[in-house]
């Protein structure tokens, strides 16, 4: 068996230093792009296959040429017409091409049948988006992840046609023979990885979310910046936190979340998130293998969606953002929009956004250059403290650490001293709320209000009064 279908699988790995293994682990040189416009097609073909550019190119492929079939609907077989295949196996000889890349999810079938058509490495938008994952995971977790989408990307694809038989050999049926057995192998091979990855993911993951289980009841609220990829959720982070996470201007520059703490002006403290950037037609696998990780961003207690204000396609890609939320269950948090890159705006430009998007609370920003970052903080806690629960709690002094308490998680409108204690109005987290609920201010009052039968009694003299002055 070759080496590119090998993957280690060894329990103690250095996942932080090994390159990726894998058919897709080698990323070809030079290709080229290929799709199909039919009559379902929503997203204009040249745009998208721009975005296939610069995620190729992301990936380190050089894109020599382009192609479109225009067809009513793609051949169940092939995608591409008999003819347009053959004409593309002469241009990828003459571009001297190492593979070929569809703006399309291909469907098993398809791959291998256009693999052994045309006898060279066949990609599509989600082998793309893998192995760009697959160079970029640094996280033991995130490596998992993407290993394990890598095996069951290659299951139902397996064929040894451009690794194997080299297109000199020719391939005599022994030769094909051979190779079926090959094909076998390696595929109890793969289904065996397939396991381990899943049992050392699992254990990974219930390692996570016992972290994730004590920072909820002992943190502070979590932010979460999502966006599409590219955005400048990075570039925000850093600009929020003063840290220095990776931003770059390459699609997926971050895979693995990021967590910072950012302490605002009134002493709260809040914990930002970057995560994965989101892209159109993220693949269902990556989907589902990055499920995991997404599943925080489904716990945060805000998602600031971080959006490209400048791109041309600006409202597509919220939509984008917005549907890949919605299968993540984190469609029904409470968003703020944040209207980046806003210094590469004209002046008097007005973003028209429509849907969802319109009826957010929304801020323009600079990640970059820093304006218009105050009042996005601003609008943070105000949207954060909507989810707060309201407080008015009078905090004996011998409880100090309960006032210090507040300050970090909560926002304070009213703080007073008085004879009993510390008086304070305003906002906790929920889930911070439990310690305040023996001091509040209305627990006091009852207190020294009349209890229901003291005023009963009270009601009874008054009501006795009058008799007794009639008597009298
Ligand atoms: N002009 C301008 N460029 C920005 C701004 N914010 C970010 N950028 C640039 O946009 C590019 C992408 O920024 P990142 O912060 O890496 O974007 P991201 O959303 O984290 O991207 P992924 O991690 O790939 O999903 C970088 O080149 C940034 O310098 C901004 O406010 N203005
Ligand atoms: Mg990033």
């Amino acid at each position: 068996m070759p080496e590119q279908v090998i993957r280690q699988t060894e329990k103690n790995r250095d996942n932080e230093q090994k390159p990726m293994q894998g058919l897709l682990a080698d990323a070809p040189l030079r290709a080229i792009l290929v799709s199909v416009e039919t009559v379902e097609t929503d997203w204009p073909v040249d745009e998208s296959l721009d975005e296939l550019e610069q995620l190729a190119s992301t990936a380190g492929v050089q894109c020599v040429d382009r192609m479109v079939q225009r067809m009513e609907h793609p051949h169940p077989s092939t995608l591409l017409g008999s003819g347009k295949v053959q004409e593309l196996a002469e241009l990828l000889r003459f571009h001297d091409c190492d593979a070929v890349i569809f703006d399309l999810e291909l469907r098993p079938n398809q791959h291998r049948n256009l693999e052994r058509e045309l006898e060279i490495q066949v990609l599509d938008r989600t082998a793309l988006i893998l192995i760009i994952f697959g160079q970029r995971a640094r996280t033991r977790e995130g490596r998992l992840q993407v290993e394990l989408a890598q095996v069951e990307y290659d299951l139902p694809r397996l064929t040894r046609q451009w690794s194997h038989l080299s297109r000199q050999s020719g391939g005599g049926t022994n030769q094909r023979g051979e190779g079926e057995k090959q094909i076998e192998v390696d595929r109890r091979l793969l289904r065996r990885q397939k396991d381990q990855l899943e049992e050392e993911l699992d254990q990974v993951r219930s390692q996570r979310q016992l972290h994730r289980e004590r920072r909820k009841y002992a943190g502070a609220p979590v932010v979460a910046l999502v966006g599409y990829t590219n955005a400048g959720k990075s570039t925000m982070l850093n600009r929020l936190a003063g840290s220095q996470t990776l931003a770059e201007d390459k699609l997926f520059a971050t895979l693995d979340p990021t967590t910072r703490r950012v302490r605002l002006a009134g002493g709260q403290e809040i914990l930002f998130s970057d995560t994965v950037g989101f892209v159109q037609r993220l693949p269902t696998t990556l989907v589902a293998a990055f499920r995991a990780t997404l599943e925080e961003v489904a716990e945060a207690d805000l998602l600031v969606h971080v959006v490209d204000a400048s791109h041309p396609h600006v409202q597509h890609q919220i939509e984008a953002v917005e549907q890949v939320l919605e299968e993540i269950g984190g469609g029904g948090l409470p968003m703020v929009l944040a209207l980046n890159k806003a210094d590469l705006l004209p002046t008097d430009h007005q973003l028209e956004l429509t849907g969802i998007a319109a009826t957010l609370p929304k801020v323009e920003v600079s990640a970059m250059k820093g304006t218009g970052v105050e009042d996005l903080l601003r609008c943070i806690s105000e949207t954060l403290v909507e989810q707060f629960t309201a407080l008015d709690v009078l905090i004996p002094y011998d409880r100090g650490e309960l006032v210090a308490q507040f300050h970090q998680y909560g926002t304070i409108e009213v703080e007073e001293y008085e004879e009993g204690g510390t008086h304070i109005r305003g906002h906790v987290p929920q889930n911070h709320s439990g310690p305040f609920h023996a001091f509040e201010r209305v627990v006091q009052e009852k207190k020294v209000r009349p209890s229901r039968r003291a005023k009963q009694e009270l009601a009874e003299q008054e009501a006795s009064q009058p008799e007794e002055s009639i008597v009298s």
